[in-house]
């Protein structure tokens, strides 16, 4: 693959940049990004990647061989109109935006190769859970390197299309639940009289510790979960106390919550 124009230039579209110019699995030169208005982001990204924004001139996307779709999803079909009438034949298209079809793609930038994924905001730094999803006309040879692409900027399972409603659900939002886990862990260790930075700390190391320990060993949560828990200790009582609030329901509540979202942001178009 030659060149890549990225369309939309937020927060998604800047993490997977960064993955890629950082990894060098292509050169910033073959890198492009427009969005619609804001110039001071365009120059931002140029000045931080060495990337290059590309402005008023469409007709630059006819020059592409992969169109990287990275606007919110209500954007979606003002981004094809602006975008449908300048795409090569053969121009692949891959989507990050949640919850839009490939159907909704190829009823709006004709039958061509497209590509849905699914990353997360984690590619800024290579470690990002990405799932995806090919039309058939996206070539063997475009699957491997956008395959590649994804897995400069962490790891990638292709799915059944349906399944990235889950995957956005679960992977996509993913990041955002585990924050909220170390907001609520920090306010609780600081009203039991822990200073905020030890806390922090603490606690970014626990999950770090935690998510390695289920990556190095590739044993099952629940025996390094019970690794954990002493007879009468203090780890049952505090996991007692979820299973009296039924942690699980909350955790199956929130990605159910999520995928109907997902579903709902397809159905809309
Ligand atoms: N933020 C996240 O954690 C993740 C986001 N996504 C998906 O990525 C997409 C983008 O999300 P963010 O980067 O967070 O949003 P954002 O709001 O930060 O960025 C959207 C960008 O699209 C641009 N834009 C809007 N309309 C346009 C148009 N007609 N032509 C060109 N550019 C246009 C905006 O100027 C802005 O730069 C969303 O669809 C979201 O579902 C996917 C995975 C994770
Ligand atoms: O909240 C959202 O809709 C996007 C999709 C996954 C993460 N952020």
């Amino acid at each position: 693959m030659e060149k890549i124009l990225f369309v939309g230039a937020g927060q998604m579209a800047e993490a997977i940049i960064a993955g890629i110019v950082n990894k060098r699995v292509i050169y910033e030169d073959n890198v492009y990004v427009m969005n619609r208005s804001d110039a001071e982001r365009l120059d931002e990204l140029e000045s931080r990647y060495g990337i290059t924004k590309v402005c008023e001139d469409r007709d630059f996307i006819k020059k592409v061989d992969l169109v990287v779709l990275a606007t919110k999803p209500k954007d979606v079909e003002k981004v094809m109109e602006d975008i449908a009438p300048y795409l090569g034949e053969d121009t692949t298209v891959l989507s990050v935006i949640a919850g839009i079809s490939i159907n909704t793609f190829e009823k709006g930038l004709g039958k061509r190769p497209i590509a849905r994924s699914m990353p997360n905001t984690s590619a800024t730094i290579g470690k990002s859970a990405s799932g995806i999803a090919f039309n058939e006309a996206v070539s063997d040879r475009m699957q491997q390197s956008i395959l590649s692409l994804l897995n400069a900027i962490g790891i990638v399972k292709v799915v059944e299309e349906d399944d990235l409603h889950a995957v956005t659900a679960l992977s996509g939002s993913g990041p955002a639940y585990i924050y909220y886990l170390v907001e609520a862990m920090e306010e609780a260790a600081v009203a039991q009289g822990l200073d905020a930075v030890d806390a922090r700390e603490l606690i970014v190391q626990t999950i770090y510790g935690a998510a390695s320990m289920l990556k190095k060993t590739g044993e099952e949560p629940s025996v390094l979960r019970e690794n954990v828990t002493s007879p009468g200790g203090t780890t049952a009582a505090g996991l007692r106390s979820l299973e009296d609030h039924n942690f699980k329901t909350i955790i199956s509540d929130c990605l159910i919550s999520a995928e109907n979202r997902s579903r709902q942001l397809g159905s809309s178009k």
